[in-house]
C-alpha cells in the first residue's frame, strides 16, 4: 500500500471490499465525506455472492485526511481497505518503460534472420572485428544508467530497489528528449571494486555508462577507473550533468546581475558529486572566491581531512581560510549553491549576502529554501524542480550531450564537451529573453538537446575523441 503521507494533497484511489450481507455503502460513503474526502468517481471492479469492490477516486485536499479516511473506514463493519493509490502511484504500475523490437518476426524467414541459423554471420562479423558491435547492436544507441541507490535525489541511501523508479524516469528522459535508448541498472552492491567490475562486464552492449545517484566520495574513484578501463564514455550524471547546468545558469545569472565570475563571491553547500563538480567547473571558468560547506560546517585548510576529495577542496577553495557554518560562509557572498538537503537554508543567512544576492537552491526534492520564502529578497533564485521557474536540473544536459558522444562515437566525454554542453545550454536564451525568471531554458525547449548535441560533437572532433564523423 503506498504511504498515506506521500498521497495527501491531491486525487486518491481507494480500492474498497464489501461484504454487502454486513455492509452498506453509503456508510463507506458518509465515513469518507466526514473525513474530508471528497468522492469525485467510482467504479465497481467486482462483484459477487455477498462480495463487492469498487474503487473510489476522492479528492483530499488537506495533510492528513488520507489517514483519518482509512481510519474511519477501518472502525465500519464489513468494509476492507484492500489497496490506496493515485495516478503517480498507477502511472508506475509495471515499471516505466518497456522494450520493443524494431521489426515484426512473423515467419520462419523472418526467424531464421533474426535468430539462428542467420544471425550467426552476424555475430562471426563482429567477432572478427569488434568495432562493428557498434553498428550491428544496439550498442551504437544505447546507455545504462547505472546506479547503487546510494544517494537517491536528496532521499539519500535508499537502496537499489528503491532506486529503480527514478532510473526508470531518467531512461524515459533520455528517450523522449534525445532518442536514446537507455536501460536501468540497479546494482545490489554497494562496493566500489564490485561496482567497477559489473559496468565492465556488462559494457559490452552499451554505447555510454550514465552513472547517477550514487554517493560521494566513491562515485569519484569509480567513474575514473571506469573511465581508464572502459572505450566507452562514463559520465556521473550527478558531477558533470549537474556542474554543466548549474554552469550554463550561472553565466547566465551573473550576466543578468552584472557580475564578473573573477569577483563573484560563490559558496557552495554539500560537497559530495554535485557540489565537487560544480566548484570544480567553476573554478575552470574563472572563479576564484569559492567556499565549501558540509554538515560540519566550512571546509579549510586549517582542517586535515580524512576523504582524499574533501582534503582537495579545502586546498583549492577557502583562499581566506574562513571557518564556522553556513551562516558565517555566507557573510558578503554573491551566490548560494545548494546541493545538499532540503530546508537547510534560512531566510536571515540571505540577508548576511551581499546585494542582489543569487540562490541556487538546487537539491531534490525539496530545495535548500522555497522561491517563495526568499523570491522578495533575491535577485535569483533557481531550484531543481519542474514546479517553479528557473528549473537548475541534469536534464538539460545529459539527454543532449550523450546524443552528441553517440553520434560522433566518442571515447570519452570530457571537459571540452561539457564547457561545450554549458554554453550551448546558456545560449538558448537570448539577451532579450534573459530575466530573473528566464536564466536558464525549459527542459521542454526543443533547442536545447539540438543545441547541446551540435556544440558537443564539434567539441569531440576538436579534442581529438571524436571515432566517427558525423554528417548533419
Ligand atoms: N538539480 C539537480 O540537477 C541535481 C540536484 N542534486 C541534489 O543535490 C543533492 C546532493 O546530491 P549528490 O551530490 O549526488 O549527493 P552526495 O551524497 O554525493 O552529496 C551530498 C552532500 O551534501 C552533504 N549534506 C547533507 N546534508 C547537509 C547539510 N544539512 N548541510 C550541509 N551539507 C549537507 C552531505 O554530507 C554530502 O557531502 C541531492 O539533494 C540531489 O537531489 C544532485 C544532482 C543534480
Ligand atoms: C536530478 C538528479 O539527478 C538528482 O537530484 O539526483
Ligand atoms: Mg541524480
Amino acid at each position: 500500500m503506498a504511504n498515506n503521507k506521500a498521497l495527501d494533497g491531491k486525487t486518491v484511489i481507494m480500492r474498497l471490499e464489501l461484504d454487502t450481507q454486513q455492509a452498506q455503502f453509503g456508510k463507506a460513503a458518509t465515513a469518507i465525506e466526514q473525513a474530508g474526502g471528497d468522492i469525485i468517481a467510482i467504479d465497481v471492479i467486482q462483484t459477487g455472492k455477498g462480495r463487492s469492490t469498487r474503487d473510489l477516486t476522492i479528492k483530499v485536499s488537506e495533510q492528513g485526511t488520507t489517514q483519518r479516511i482509512s481510519e474511519a473506514l477501518a472502525e465500519l463493519t464489513g468494509i476492507r481497505l484492500v489497496n490506496i493509490s493515485d495516478r503517480t502511484f498507477l502511472l508506475h504500475l509495471g515499471g516505466k518503460i518497456t522494450i520493443q523490437p524494431k521489426t515484426p518476426i512473423q515467419n520462419r524467414d523472418d526467424l531464421s534472420r533474426v535468430y539462428t541459423p542467420e544471425v550467426a554471420r552476424v555475430c562471426n562479423a563482429i567477432h572478427e572485428d569488434p568495432s562493428k558491435a557498434f553498428n550491428l547492436t544496439i550498442k551504437k544507441n544505447t546507455v545504462a544508467v547505472v546506479s547503487d541507490g546510494s544517494a537517491v535525489l536528496g532521499l539519500g541511501n535508499i537502496g537499489p530497489y528503491a532506486a529503480m523508479p527514478v532510473m526508470e524516469g531518467k531512461a524515459m528522459l533520455f528517450k523522449q528528449f534525445a532518442d536514446v535508448d537507455a536501460f536501468p541498472i540497479c546494482l545490489d552492491t554497494q562496493d566500489t571494486e564490485a561496482i567497477i567490475a559489473a559496468v565492465k562486464a556488462l559494457a559490452p552492449g552499451f554505447g555510454g555508462i550514465n552513472l547517477e545517484d550514487i554517493a560521494a566520495p566513491r562515485c569519484f574513484e569509480i567513474e575514473q577507473r571506469l573511465q581508464a578501463e572502459l572505450d566507452i564514455p562514463v559520465f556521473h550524471d550527478d558531477q558533470h550533468g549537474t556542474a554543466v547546468v548549474l554552469y550554463a545558469a550561472m553565466l547566465n545569472a551573473l550576466k543578468l546581475t552584472e557580475r564578473k565570475i573573477e569577483d563573484t563571491r560563490f559558496v557552495v553547500c554539500g560537497i559530495g558529486a554535485a557540489g565537487t563538480a560544480c566548484t570544480k567547473m567553476l573554478l575552470a571558468g574563472g572563479a576564484k572566491h569559492i567556499i565549501g560547506v558540509d554538515r560540519e560546517g566550512i571546509l579549510t585548510r586549517d582542517n586535515a581531512y580524512a576523504s582524499e576529495s574533501w582534503q582537495w577542496y579545502a586546498d583549492h577553495t577557502n583562499e581566506e581560510r574562513r571557518s564556522g557554518g553556513l551562516a558565517e560562509a555566507l557573510d558578503g557572498a554573491d551566490v548560494f549553491i545548494g546541493v545538499s538537503a532540503g530546508g537547510i537554508l534560512k531566510r536571515e543567512y540571505i540577508g548576511r549576502m551581499a546585494s542582489d544576492p543569487i540562490v541556487f537552491a538546487m537539491a531534490n526534492p525539496e530545495p535548500e529554501i522555497r522561491p517563495e520564502a526568499a523570491e522578495d529578497i533575491v535577485a535569483v533564485i533557481a531550484t531543481g524542480r519542474s514546479d517553479y521557474p528557473n528549473q537548475i536540473n541534469n536534464v538539460l544536459c545529459f539527454p543532449g550531450i550523450f546524443r552528441g558522444a553517440l553520434d560522433c562515437r566518442a571515447s570519452h566525454i570530457n571537459e571540452a564537451m561539457k564547457l561545450a554542453a554549458a554554453e550551448a545550454i546558456a545560449s538558448v536564451i537570448t539577451d532579450e529573453e534573459l530575466s530573473p525568471l528566464y536564466i536558464i531554458p525549459s527542459v521542454f525547449n526543443q533547442r536545447v538537446v539540438e543545441e547541446v548535441r551540435r556544440r558537443v560533437v564539434q567539441a569531440a572532433v576538436d579534442s581529438g575523441v571524436a571515432r566517427r564523423q558525423v554528417r548533419d
